[in-house]
């Protein structure tokens, strides 16, 4: 939905460019975690019995079950980010076995609420043997990551080092292991600035940003090791992805948070004094950049089907996931506003380099090939559970 229309708030704009801190987590003091080298068999305090009685109640081990039946053993690099802790819970309700292997450098250990959580860094490959050569893993779904286009922008050579070189070493390590199943958390970055709209996987890649180029590389590197090694793999090129757990468990949880929804969403519950509008001279209806934003719990649903392709003998490939429908940072506002009753003081600000103007899905490929249908495609339902989420961090705070 691309509607025009002219921002007509009542109350003042503000002209603070200050951002107070983030409010701190509701816990925390975040439990402690295992060295990579050390007891990587036994769990951590996250285990179903350490957890208070509402989170245990939400594993419920065996329950959509989904690929083929069977208990899988499952690798989740970044698993204690935003995404990634959505999709370990999602994977223990589906019934299976957890490790997650992330160095906290964003991530959270008490967001991690099923599993093993093994503290341990990409960078460093003799952890990772010792990670693969502990577990026989069935297969690795990799979030882990930098994952900010603007900063990218400023330090290209981290991003790539970070993004494309502990890539290779996680890469490696699999194929050395003979564990040759990799979901990999790719990007709208990828197409750079759209030829047509919507966007689909033909769409020709031409990243403007080094995150984009980042994430382009290590696709090219996985084919290369689909061909030379067998690695099968699923590039899943995620459009922005917003929400938060809708039971309330899990939400964003960035320091400091760099996204539109849940910074909008602060200025809502007083968090913020206002949100920065990056551009409002792009060729778009209203002048503010365009983005399809999709549901957290969506691209965990998506995970969970690429993994049934890959067991099932399915070759690699890569699919889009958005919602195919397009909002404004204008729109965003209006309905967070709309959304949680609450007046959205905002700043127009110069454009942010790195953005492309307009980034919409053409996800019909993931809904062909993987049946994924997204549950929550509605920004108002999506901006609601941020909203839950963050009342819920700001009432704990
Ligand atoms: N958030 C989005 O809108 C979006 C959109 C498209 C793609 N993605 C991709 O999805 C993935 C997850 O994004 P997110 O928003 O959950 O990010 P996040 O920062 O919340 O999570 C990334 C996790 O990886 C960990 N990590 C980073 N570098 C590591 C390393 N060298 N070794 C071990 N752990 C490391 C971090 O501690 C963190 O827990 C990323 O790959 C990102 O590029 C995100
Ligand atoms: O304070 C803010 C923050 C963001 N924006 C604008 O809101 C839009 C969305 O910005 P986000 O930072 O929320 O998300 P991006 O589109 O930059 O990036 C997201 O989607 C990308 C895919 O295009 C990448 O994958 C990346 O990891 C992920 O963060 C952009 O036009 C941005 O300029 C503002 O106006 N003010």
């Amino acid at each position: 939905m691309l509607v025009s229309h002219s921002h007509s708030h009542s109350h003042s704009h503000s002209h603070s460019h200050s951002h107070p801190s983030p409010s701190p987590s509701p816990s925390p003091s975040p439990s402690p975690v295992m060295p990579a080298q050390a007891g990587i068999q036994r769990r951590t305090p996250h285990s179903r019995h350490a957890l208070p009685a509402l989170l245990r109640a939400t594993i419920r081990p065996f329950r959509n079950r989904t690929v083929g039946g069977e208990r899988m053993k499952v690798l989740v690099v970044g698993g204690a980010g935003y995404i990634g802790s959505h999709m370990v819970l999602r994977l223990a309700r589906a019934g299976h076995e957890v490790v997650v292997f992330d160095n906290l450098s964003s991530g959270h250990a008490d967001a991690v609420l099923a599993g093993t959580l093994v503290r341990g860094d990409l960078a460093d490959r003799a952890a990772l043997s010792a990670l693969f050569a502990a577990h026989r893993f069935d297969a690795v779904l990799h979030f882990a990551s930098s994952i900010q286009v603007g900063e990218s922008m400023r330090l290209p050579a981290r991003y790539y080092a970070n993004n494309v070189g502990n890539t290779v070493n996680l890469i490696e390590t699999m194929v050395e292991h003979g564990v040759l199943r990799l979901i990999f958390s790719s990007t709208a970055a990828t197409y750079g600035d759209p030829v047509y709209t919507p966007i689909d996987e033909a769409h020709p890649r031409q990243p403007v940003n080094p995150y984009g180029w980042s994430k382009w590389m290590v696709e090219q590197i996985l084919a290369d090791c689909d061909r030379a090694h067998g690695l099968r793999h699923v590039a899943l090129r995620y459009f922005n992805a917003a929400g938060a757990h809708p039971e309330g468990l899990l939400g964003e949880r960035h320091d400091p948070e760099t996204h539109l929804i849940p910074l909008v969403v602060q200025v809502a519950t007083g968090q913020r004094p206002a949100i920065g509008v990056f551009g409002t001279d792009y060729d778009t209806p209203d002048g503010t950049c365009i983005r399809d934003y999709v549901h957290v719990q969506d691209l965990a649903d998506a995970h969970l089907l690429a993994l049934d392709r890959l067991v099932a003998g399915g070759a690699s490939a890569a699919f889009n996931l958005g919602n195919g429908n397009g909002f404004s940072i204008r729109e965003v506002i209006r309905t967070v506003e709309q959304v949680t009753g609450r007046p959205v003081a905002w700043e127009d600000l110069p454009r942010r380099a790195g953005d492309p103007p307009v980034l919409v899905a053409d996800s019909g490929r993931a809904r062909a090939e993987l049946g994924w249908a997204p549950r929550y495609p509605a920004l108002p339902d999506i901006v609601r559970h941020v909203w839950q989420w963050e009342q819920r961090r700001a009432g704990a705070a």
